[in-house]
C-alpha cells in the first residue's frame, strides 16, 4: 500500500514516521525548509528520549510521488487551498484521502442527513474548490487526539496521546474506513472506527472553538483561561450556542460545558495551538474553527450572540497582527 502523506509538519510527521516505522511505504509532499531537512538529515522522530531517522521519498512536486493508495492531509488549515491545487497526481478514482485537521472540513455536511439540503458557507469551500479536487466521496475523515510538536523543520516530537477516530463522512463504517483504521495500526496508533465522524469533529470543536481563540487573544494558558470566572462563563455561553447550532443539524451534544470545562483544565498550562501560531506569527485557523460555527448558525437561524462576539474579538486581534485576511 502506498501512502503520501501532505504536509510534513507535527501532525504529519508523526503519521509519516510512525507508518514508517511499521514498514508501510510512506512519502511526503514536503516544501521549502522542511523538504530541505528531509532530504539532507531524514525525518526525525522524537518520542521520550528516543531520537531517530526515519528516511521517507519526499517532494514539492506530488508528481513525482505518483499515485498513492492513501493520502494523509496534514496541514493547517489556513493551507488547505494549496492542497487542492497540488493533489490531483497522487490521486486516482479510489485513492482514500485521509482528512487530519482541526475544525469543520469542507466534506462536513455530506451524508449529514439532518443538515439542510445544498447548506453552502461563506467561509468553507465557497469556489467548490476543495471539494472537486478532494471529493467527499474519497474522504475518510478524522479526529486527532494526540499532540505534537515540530521544533524544527523535519523534525516531529509526539507529545501525549495515540487516539485517532476516523470515519467516512457518509453511512456506517465501511470497508474503507476499517482498511485506514488497520493501516494506521501498524504505526501504533490506537484507532475508532466511527459511525458518524462529524458528530466526533463537533464535539472536539466544542472544546477548541471557545479555548484556542480565547488563548490566541489573551496569551493565557488554558489554566488561567479556566480560572477566570468571567472568561469561563462567556466560553460557557459560547458552548451552549454551539450545542443548539449542532442540535439543529442532529450533531446533539449531551455534555455540559462545565464537565468539558473540568476536562480541559486537567490539561493544565497548555499554550494551545492557535496561540502557537499567533507567537509564531503564522496564519491562524479561525476560518474552520470559528467562522464556520458563526456562519451555520446564521444560516440556521440560531442566535448566537456570544460566538459572534467572539469570532469578532479574535479576527479583529489576527488581523491587526496579519495572520488573517
Ligand atoms: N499539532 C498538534 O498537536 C495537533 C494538530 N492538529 C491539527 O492538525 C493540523 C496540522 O497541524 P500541525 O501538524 O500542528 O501543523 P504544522 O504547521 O506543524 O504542519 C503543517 C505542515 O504542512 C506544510 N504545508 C502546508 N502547505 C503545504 C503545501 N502546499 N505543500 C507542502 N507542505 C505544506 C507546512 O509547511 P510550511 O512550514 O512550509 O508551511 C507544515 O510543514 C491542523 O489543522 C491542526 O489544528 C490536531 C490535533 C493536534
Ligand atoms: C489544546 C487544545 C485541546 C485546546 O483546545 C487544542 O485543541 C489546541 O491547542 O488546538
Amino acid at each position: 500500500m502506498k501512502v503520501c502523506v501532505y504536509g510534513v509538519g507535527a501532525i504529519g510527521g508523526l503519521f509519516a514516521a510512525r507508518l514508517a516505522r511499521g514498514g508501510v511505504s510512506v512519502s511526503g509532499v514536503a516544501r521549502g525548509a522542511t523538504l530541505a531537512s528531509l532530504r539532507e538529515r531524514g525525518l526525525v522522530l522524537i518520542e521520550g528520549e528516543a531520537r531517530r531517522r526515519i528516511d521517507i521519498a519526499a517532494s514539492d512536486d506530488p508528481a513525482a510521488l505518483g499515485r498513492q493508495d492513501v493520502v494523509i492531509v496534514a496541514v493547517k488549515t489556513t493551507a488547505i487551498e494549496s492542497v487542492a491545487e497540488g493533489i490531483a497526481p497522487l490521486l486516482t478514482g479510489d485513492t482514500v484521502i485521509l482528512s487530519a485537521m482541526n475544525g469543520v472540513p469542507w466534506w462536513f455536511f455530506n451524508g449529514l442527513a439532518d443538515a439542510p439540503p445544498g447548506l453552502r458557507l461563506p467561509s468553507l469551500d465557497p469556489t467548490g474548490v476543495l471539494d472537486r479536487s478532494m471529493p467527499a466521496s474519497q474522504v475518510i475523515g478524522s479526529v486527532v487526539h494526540l499532540s505534537a510538536s515540530s521544533p524544527e523543520p523535519g523534525t516531529v516530537r509526539h507529545g501525549a496521546g495515540r487516539r485517532v477516530i476516523i470515519g467516512a463522512p457518509a453511512g456506517p463504517p465501511d470497508g474503507r474506513a476499517e482498511q485506514v483504521a488497520e493501516l494506521l495500526r501498524r504505526g501504533s496508533f490506537d484507532v475508532e472506527v466511527s459511525d458518524r465522524i462529524q458528530r466526533d469533529i463537533w464535539y472536539k470543536l466544542w472544546g477548541n472553538m471557545t479555548m484556542n481563540p480565547l488563548s490566541a487573544i489573551t496569551g493565557a494558558t488554558l489554566d488561567r483561561i479556566l480560572d477566570d470566572t468571567l472568561v469561563r462563563q462567556f466560553a460557557t455561553r459560547c458552548m451552549r450556542e454551539a450545542a443548539q447550532v449542532g442540535a439543529r443539524i442532529g450533531l446533539t451534544i449531551t455534555d455540559d460545558p462545565e464537565k468539558r470545562h473540568e476536562v480541559t483544565r486537567a490539561l493544565g498550562a497548555v499554550r494551545t495551538s492557535m496561540l502557537q501560531d499567533v507567537d509564531a506569527g503564522r496564519g491562524v485557523e479561525l476560518d474552520a474553527l470559528v467562522t464556520v460555527v458563526s456562519e451555520l448558525a446564521d444560516a440556521l437561524a440560531v442566535p448566537a450572540p456570544n460566538i459572534d462576539a467572539l469570532l469578532g474579538l479574535a479576527r479583529l486581534h489576527a488581523r491587526v497582527r496579519h495572520l488573517y485576511p
